[in-house]
């Protein structure tokens, strides 16, 4: 378990972090979603007691990370992939790693295993791609055997074949009853791995919440209808408090109703139906309504100046 309680972190007079609060549960992969910039990363790193929090505590099953006696047997951590020095091997990289936390030598081999790295164990690491780089990455996170694990954007550079291993990983790590916090930029990955989000924007708490949950409470979630007789079917949704949108044709967008609520007003005003089905908002649709006014960064939309002027 992660227990950030109002967790801050200030720099000069810009608060990067601002107050908070969130507890991070075993068993389940939690993604940490925001813009760039909103302060993942930094949360990460107080996490982890490499940033110091200016106010608040970020706890690791009740202990700050400077007081775990291990602290990689309880946390295994991947912030930056490039963090080897080249000269070395993975091998040999994994063997100090083990050493200085008094870890049996013998997980460099299991871990090396696990992440397919066992066959350029002995090679420098210094001309690995980036993949291998993240694989490392991964294997020192491994190698404690934690119980929590965090993950700060491990799938970048990734090809499809590593990013469907990382997924895997997470999932079982999880299901072993692990705690796993993972960032990612990736919403359609994080829709496919991740079982709660919590989601920062200018290092305010936006969300936390199960994936479902947030994909539901989104206004793009829908009802679809189709019917010969539209017109008569929206007045009767609007009546009944509804939105609808109608693309064009047989075809209507609900908003602000269920399937149910949708079915019983087309049978209360006698339309036939053609089409009833869900139409559910993409995590990344979720996501974009839910951190659009917290974008730090924002480029001008392309084009967007073109019909200013008409
Ligand atoms: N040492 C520092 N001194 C001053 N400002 C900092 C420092 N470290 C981070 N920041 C600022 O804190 C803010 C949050 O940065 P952070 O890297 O935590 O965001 P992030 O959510 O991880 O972003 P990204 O998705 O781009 O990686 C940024 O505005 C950054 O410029």
């Amino acid at each position: 378990m992660i227990s950030l309680r109002n967790l801050t972190k200030r720099y000069g007079d810009k608060t990067v972090v601002g107050d908070l609060c969130v507890e991070i549960a075993p068993g389940k992969v939690t993604g940490f979603l925001g813009p760039n910039g909103a302060g993942k990363s930094t949360t990460m790193r107080m996490i982890l007691g490499l940033d110091r929090p200016t106010a608040g505590q970020a706890l690791i099953d009740g202990h700050r990370y400077a007081e775990l006696r291990h602290p990689l047997r309880r946390v295994g951590a991947l912030l930056d992939a490039k963090a080897v020095h080249p000269g070395r091997t993975p091998r040999s990289h994994l063997k100090a790693m083990a050493r200085s936390n008094g870890i049996p030598v013998r997980r460099v081999a299991e871990v090396l295993e696990q992440v397919g790295l066992t066959e350029v164990a002995d090679r420098r690491s210094g001309k690995f791609s980036l993949g291998m780089g993240q694989r490392l990455g991964i294997a020192g996170a491994l190698l404690g055997d934690p119980h929590i694990l965090m993950f700060d954007e491990p799938v970048n550079g990734l090809d499809p074949d590593g990013v469907r291993w990382i997924r895997d990983l997470m999932r079982s790590l999880a299901a072993e009853g692990r705690t796993v916090f993972v960032s990612s930029h990736l919403m359609s990955e994080m829709q496919a791995t991740a079982d709660q989000l919590v989601v920062i924007g200018r290092g305010r708490l936006i969300a936390d919440a199960p994936v479902a949950e947030v994909i539901e409470r989104s206004s793009l979630t829908a009802v679809r209808v189709r019917t010969p007789q539209p017109a008569e079917l929206e007045g009767r949704l609007l009546a009944a408090g509804m939105r609808v949108e109608r693309p064009g044709g047989e075809e209507l967008l609900v908003t602000g109703g269920t399937l149910e609520r949708v079915g019983a007003a087309a049978h209360e005003a006698g339309v036939q139906l053609h089409e009833l089905s869900p139409r559910a908002a993409s995590l990344e649709e979720a996501y974009m309504e839910l951190t659009a006014s917290a974008v730090e960064y924002a480029a001008p939309v392309p084009g967007a100046d073109d019909k200013a002027g008409v």
